[in-house]
């Protein structure tokens, strides 16, 4: 760039900076946009590190930046200028760390001026936990063509940098499935993944409520600085059950700013929710549109094949050996998605070590297989089971007022009633986990997920516990598998 250019550029931007405001400028602008007018032509070349970028100045700031460059170039109204906006990583990546100041980074992480950087790049320190603080790993994800694609694309883009170019390397993934189906399993498993190739590396998973509940409270509590500098500083944000955001305005406009500030400091994005981004009820355009940009990929429930597959890795990783061919029957049985086929080993899981309560691993044989599956159908054959039915057979026995199973209530002997109703409902009404919620008075099901899951390492664990006013001790499987009964013999009466 020549001298004169680089004087006519400076002059440019200077006037942009006022017509589009300050604040705007120094967000968008400044820190992404290199201008390079030519009076040869007329063109004023506008350089930028990424196609999300281009994007943004296309629809948002090209008016402006023709009537700044046709005012400082000396062009009337009619005089022809093209603008020729152009994909340049390389000169954006070529730039010293220290030579030009981002304002995003500056806002983040006061007194620093570090430019975007990938994850395996990164080397400031971050307030990382370790990666085994995400539950779910690639590895444990069984692929077949109902979830192959999306298994890919969260693997590209937890192994890939923005700077890579690929399909998935720029843009947020979406992953859309019914209940179930492995979206949470994905989320946690690209967390993971790139915490465990960059263990310093910013990386959260949350969801769509906690989201909206931090937000709520920074709000109150006037600490919206802080709350922002947490979620736009990150190298990858993973939000589960986006969907949470529906109806709420102010929640979506905050997200979409976070989204925003992630994405252009280079960093990624992965969303899910139980609906494809444009059937969300009242989610903003302009969330619908960010969503879009991007790969939206849907889960479908497991084919015969991957349903076998996924029985006969989930039994092995309880340390269960199903005989021969039981798999078939298994699959037979148990429900459409992944966690009902998981819901039915516990449940196999629970009987088997009822029956043969000592050793790492228990045998299911098909007469124990068999037995299950009659009770459920001779259940199913009886009037239905309610959830009322669940919730005051658990709460009865365990001395439990019935309101507090639906409040919030953090005391133990609430809690242990609040898990196993929800586990007995998954298992003996054909509630859905959002049913359920809406049963408990939860916004969202995944407090339920969470307390089915919680309930199901404790039958796994299965140490024993003693609970007030019993002389005995109990193991979870025990009292489990009492409280089914009881509330078979109640349905029954
Ligand atoms: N392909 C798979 N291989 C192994 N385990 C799986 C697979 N898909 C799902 N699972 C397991 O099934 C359970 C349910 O999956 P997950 O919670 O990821 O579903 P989801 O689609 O997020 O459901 P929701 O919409 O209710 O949040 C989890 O324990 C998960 O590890």
């Amino acid at each position: 760039m020549s001298t004169r250019h680089d004087g006519i550029n400076s002059r440019i931007a200077d006037r942009l900076a006022q017509k589009v405001g300050q604040r705007r400028y120094e967000l968008w602008i400044q820190p992404s946009v290199q201008l390079d007018y030519s009076d040869q032509d007329h063109t004023l070349r506008v350089a930028v590190p990424n196609r999300f970028v281009a994007e943004k100045i296309r629809n948002d700031f090209s008016d402006e930046l023709r009537q700044a460059a046709r005012a400082e170039a000396g062009l009337d109204e009619q005089g022809e200028l093209r603008l020729d906006l152009c994909v340049e990583p390389d000169r954006f990546a070529r730039q010293s760390d220290t030579a030009r100041p981002n304002p995003l980074r500056d806002n983040a992480a006061a007194g620093s001026t570090p430019r975007p950087q990938s994850p395996s790049r990164r080397r400031d320190s971050g307030d990382a936990a370790p990666a085994t603080s995400f539950r779910h790993r690639f590895e444990d994800f069984v692929v077949g063509p109902c979830n192959e694609l999306a298994y890919a694309a969260a693997l590209s883009l937890a192994d890939t940098g923005p700077e890579d170019n690929n399909p998935t390397s720029t843009g947020p993934l979406f992953l859309h499935s019914d209940c179930g189906m492995g979206k949470t399993h994905l989320l946690q498993a690209a967390c993971r993944r790139v915490r465990e190739r960059q263990p310093q590396a910013r990386v959260l998973y949350t969801t769509g409520e906690q989201f909206t509940n931090e937000y709520i409270t920074a709000v109150r509590s006037n600490t919206l600085d802080t709350f922002r500098k947490k979620m736009r500083r990150l190298d990858l944000l993973a939000v589960d059950d986006i969907g949470f955001f529906a109806n709420k305005e102010k929640t979506q406009q905050e997200f979409l700013h976070s989204f925003d500030h992630i994405e252009l400091s280079g960093s990624r994005v992965i969303l899910a929710s139980d609906s494809h981004p444009k059937l969300i009820k009242k989610f903003s355009d302009a969330l619908v549109s960010r969503c879009m940009q991007g790969l939206v990929v849907q889960l479908q429930a497991p084919d015969q094949a991957t349903r076998l597959s996924l029985i006969n890795r989930l039994a092995s990783n309880r340390g269960l050996v199903l005989q021969s061919q039981l798999d078939e029957l298994v699959a037979a049985h148990a429900g459409r998605s992944v966690r009902e086929i998981e819901g039915t080993l516990a449940h196999l899981h629970a009987l088997a070590t009822l029956a043969q309560p000592q050793g790492p691993t228990r045998l299911v044989n098909r007469a124990l297989a068999e037995k299950l599956f009659a009770d459920q159908r001779q259940l199913a054959a009886k009037r239905p089971v309610r959830f009322t039915d669940i919730q005051d057979t658990v709460c009865e026995h365990l001395n439990v007022p019935i309101a507090q199973v639906a409040g919030s209530s953090r005391h133990r002997m609430v809690v242990l009633a609040r898990a196993i109703t929800v586990y007995l409902a998954k298992q003996m009404t054909t509630l859905s986990y959002p049913e359920i919620a809406a049963a408990l008075n939860k916004p969202s099901h995944s407090t339920v997920v969470t307390a089915v899951q919680r309930m199901t390492r404790q039958l796994e664990d299965n140490q024993p516990m003693l609970l007030p006013g019993q002389p005995d001790a109990t193991t979870p499987v025990q009292l489990v598998e009492d409280l089914r009964r009881r509330v078979m013999q109640n349905v029954a009466a």
